[in-house]
């Protein structure tokens, strides 16, 4: 078997969006979520599995197709955002494509997450190459602005050529149970977004428990989000696999009532491969090969790329090189 052959085939493209629903309390309220439980399921997930040698190379392929190469970083320059771009045109060196036999595959990252002014820089540097430029928005990574100024955001973000707008909620509405509140700011946000597809950042470490995760997971969905996205990068704690896996639990609960399959996106302190291998089997166990692909799964990651292209080197050659010799992102 060759790697390429052991890439998972791209599902269908799921161009539907969430058109989302009423609020409807009953779907989460008095939902327990058992907090052993969901770590003792995370843990068996990162342990009892060992992956073939060519299959994980296969899998470290899929996973860079779902990176939102990131960068958001007080002192981001166009220039830093051109270079990111041309790292996700070309997200592997052409002598790793080679050794493994899918230099003709043209593979790119999922897409290229940006703040809002960065937009217009990245949507050049792409022009041409599909891929996709996400904006965070909204006052991220707080979000503690004025409501019509987090929507004006959005729309200059989109105007900017944004396709995907990664927007961050009001952890006080959580955290007080105001369900109502957070359902209608989403929705609001939602309808600034147009056409672009909205994510919603719940920042899932300042939630407290897995219970408001999930009730937060499910009001986003209802208000219409078409991605639920765990966290900003910038919170104490950021992805974890026990509150991925509420989170990924709270859609399927989603598609099961509704039918409406949503998007997944872990974010935030991820760097090695090994957390790339580890998100994609949960998301294969939970969900099945449909959320493999980035148009319902992504890695939101400004630093994972580097080591996923070191592990793929290594799969080639046999050797590690140093960090420093491959053009990194
Ligand atoms: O949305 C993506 C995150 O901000 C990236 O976080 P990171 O810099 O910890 O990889």
């Amino acid at each position: 078997m060759t790697v390429e052959t052991a890439v998972p085939a791209p599902a269908a493209a799921n161009d539907l969006r969430n058109p989302g629903m009423a609020l409807d309390l009953a779907m989460f309220e008095g939902h327990a979520v058992n907090r052993s439980a969901a770590e003792r399921r995370a843990a068996s997930l990162t342990t009892r599995r060992s992956v073939k040698k060519d299959w994980q190379a296969a899998w470290l392929i899929n996973a860079v197709r779902c990176i939102d190469l990131t960068t958001l970083a007080g002192d981001d320059t166009a220039e830093r955002v051109r270079r990111l771009c041309a790292k996700a045109r070309q997200p592997l060196a052409p002598h790793i494509t080679e050794g493994l036999g899918i230099a003709g595959m043209r593979l790119t990252t999922g897409a290229v997450c940006v703040y809002p002014t960065m937009v217009t820089h990245a949507v050049r540097a792409l022009e041409g190459s599909g891929i996709p430029v996400a904006s965070v928005a909204t006052g991220f990574p707080a979000g503690l602005m004025p409501l019509h100024l987090r929507l004006e955001e959005i729309r200059y973000a989109v105007a900017e050529g944004a396709e995907e707008i990664d927007i961050v909620i009001t952890r006080e509405h959580v955290l007080s149970g105001n369900w109502p509140a957070l359902y209608d700011e989403v929705a609001a946000m939602r309808d600034a977004c147009g056409p672009a597809h909205l994510k919603a950042i719940l920042a899932t470490g300042d939630l407290q428990t897995l219970r408001n995760v999930y009730a937060a997971s499910m009001v986003a969905m209802q208000a219409g989000a078409d991605f639920i996205k765990t966290s900003t990068g910038k919170e104490g704690v950021n992805a974890t696999l026990p509150v991925s896996l509420v989170m990924v639990r709270a859609l399927r609960d989603y598609l099961d009532a509704t039918g409406h399959r949503i998007g997944f996106k872990p974010a935030g302190g991820m760097k090695s491969a090994k957390d790339a291998l580890n998100w994609q089997f949960l998301m294969r166990e939970e969900m099945g090969r449909d959320w493999l692909d980035p148009h319902l799964f992504r890695l939101g990651a400004s630093s994972m790329l580097g080591d996923i292209e070191r592990q793929l080197e290594h799969h080639v050659t046999g050797r590690y090189s140093s960090a420093s010799r491959l053009a990194l992102a």
